[in-house]
């Protein structure tokens, strides 16, 4: 097992998340260079993680240097598609954040040229599928006790958000998380979707359509609920509930501390997405690394799922647009293929 050399390429929010968690905390894996559009974000990292990384005043100079295995994306959205198919015109194995590409073209752009190279070379950011309870979750389902899922109910609620959030960002930005994971729970795709506007919250801007719910069907008949709700104010709150013929199997609340006082109980809930999925980040990035480190390909969701998920967001932003059921556009034959040969498949 060498030690996997590792290049980033976004250094905001997440991305300085993920090189604390590969020096800090992961084994393996070391970050010698960083690059952002912004080289003041890119400083402002190296400077408070204590880095000793090289600065890259562009992504394609980072992407030349021979010494680097692997690079992490964790750009805004719309930057994934040319640093992915940069990373991979150099050799470089690739982590990215969701979503792989914000349009279905770019994915299926990024899936062929990954195909060119005879080997995979990609992982996607869908992390759920690395977090214990989404992992119990699964193992019941798969263990027939409970018969057929019929139905999923889905919560994804975020306390605030700012005013660069929009409408449609509720798809590619947060409800892409579910899309992914309920696919991958229920082994199941999707066929058709609606959307509901309810009432607005007065917390949401002008632009912004707050809360949103998102009604799916599979190929099998289940039907998926799924509400996103970006400034419910109390909190981070992540539910998942599998309605099957022989029980309900749900996704409990992470507990931090149980607090008395007079005439009270309380539970502190987690604000963000950062302590909530802690543990499936730190798995998900150990799992890219030991496989890159082994000589491995990475194993975890593949370049054919962030390709489904934004065919699937699509549909779901025509469906916002709409107002009506809209038809979930089959992915390529030859893809699903390959995907349900286990590519990616966890
Ligand atoms: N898996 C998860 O739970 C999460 C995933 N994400 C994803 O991670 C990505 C980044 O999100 P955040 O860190 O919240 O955003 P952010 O806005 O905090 O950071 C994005 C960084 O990318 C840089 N950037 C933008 N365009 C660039 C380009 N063309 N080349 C290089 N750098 C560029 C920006 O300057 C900024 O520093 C998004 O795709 C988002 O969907 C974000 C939060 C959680
Ligand atoms: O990927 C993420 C986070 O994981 C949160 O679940 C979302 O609410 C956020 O919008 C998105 O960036």
């Amino acid at each position: 097992m060498v030690t996997v050399r590792i290049g980033v390429i976004g250094t905001g929010a997440i991305g300085t998340e993920h090189i604390r968690r590969v020096e800090q905390r992961l084994s393996g894996g070391k970050v010698v260079a960083v690059t952002d559009i912004s080289l003041d974000a890119a400083r402002r990292c190296i400077n408070a993680l204590q880095l000793d990384a090289r600065l890259y005043d562009s992504e394609d100079d980072l992407l030349q240097d021979p010494s680097i295995d692997a690079v992490i994306i964790a750009s805004s959205g719309p930057a994934h598609e040319g640093s992915v198919l940069k990373a991979i015109d150099a050799g470089k194995y690739v982590f990215v954040e969701k979503p792989l590409a914000t349009t279905v073209n770019g994915c299926l752009r990024i899936v062929q040229a990954e195909e060119r190279t005879g080997k995979r070379l990609i992982q996607v950011g869908f992390m759920r599928r690395y977090d214990p309870r989404y992992m119990a979750l699964k193992s019941e389902i798969k263990s027939g006790r409970y018969g057929a899922p019929l139905i999923v109910r889905c919560v994804h609620r975020n306390a605030h958000v700012d005013e660069r959030y929009t409408t449609e960002m509720a798809v590619l930005d947060t409800l892409i998380h579910e899309i992914d994971v309920i696919r991958w729970l229920i082994g199941d795709e999707y066929v058709s979707v609606q959307v509901l506007y309810p009432r607005g919250t007065r917390y949401a801007h002008a632009r912004l359509q707050d809360p949103q719910i998102f009604n799916l069907v599979t190929q099998s008949g289940v039907v998926i609920t799924a509400e996103v709700f970006v400034n419910c104010q109390y909190g981070y709150d992540i539910q998942c509930e599998v309605v099957c013929e022989d029980g309900v199997i749900s996704i409990t609340v992470p507990k931090l501390l149980d607090i008395f006082r007079t005439g009270f109980r309380a539970q502190p809930l987690m604000q963000d997405w950062k302590l909530r999925f802690a543990e499936a980040y730190d798995a998900e990035l150990q799992d890219f690394i030991d496989h890159v480190g082994r000589g491995d390909e990475p194993a975890g969701p593949s370049s054919v799922d962030g390709y489904i998920a934004t065919l699937v967001g699509e549909a779901c932003v025509l469906a916002q647009v709409s107002g009506e059921w809209v038809t979930i556009p089959r992915p390529e034959e030859d893809l699903i293929v390959k995907d349900s040969l286990g590519y990616g498949r966890l």
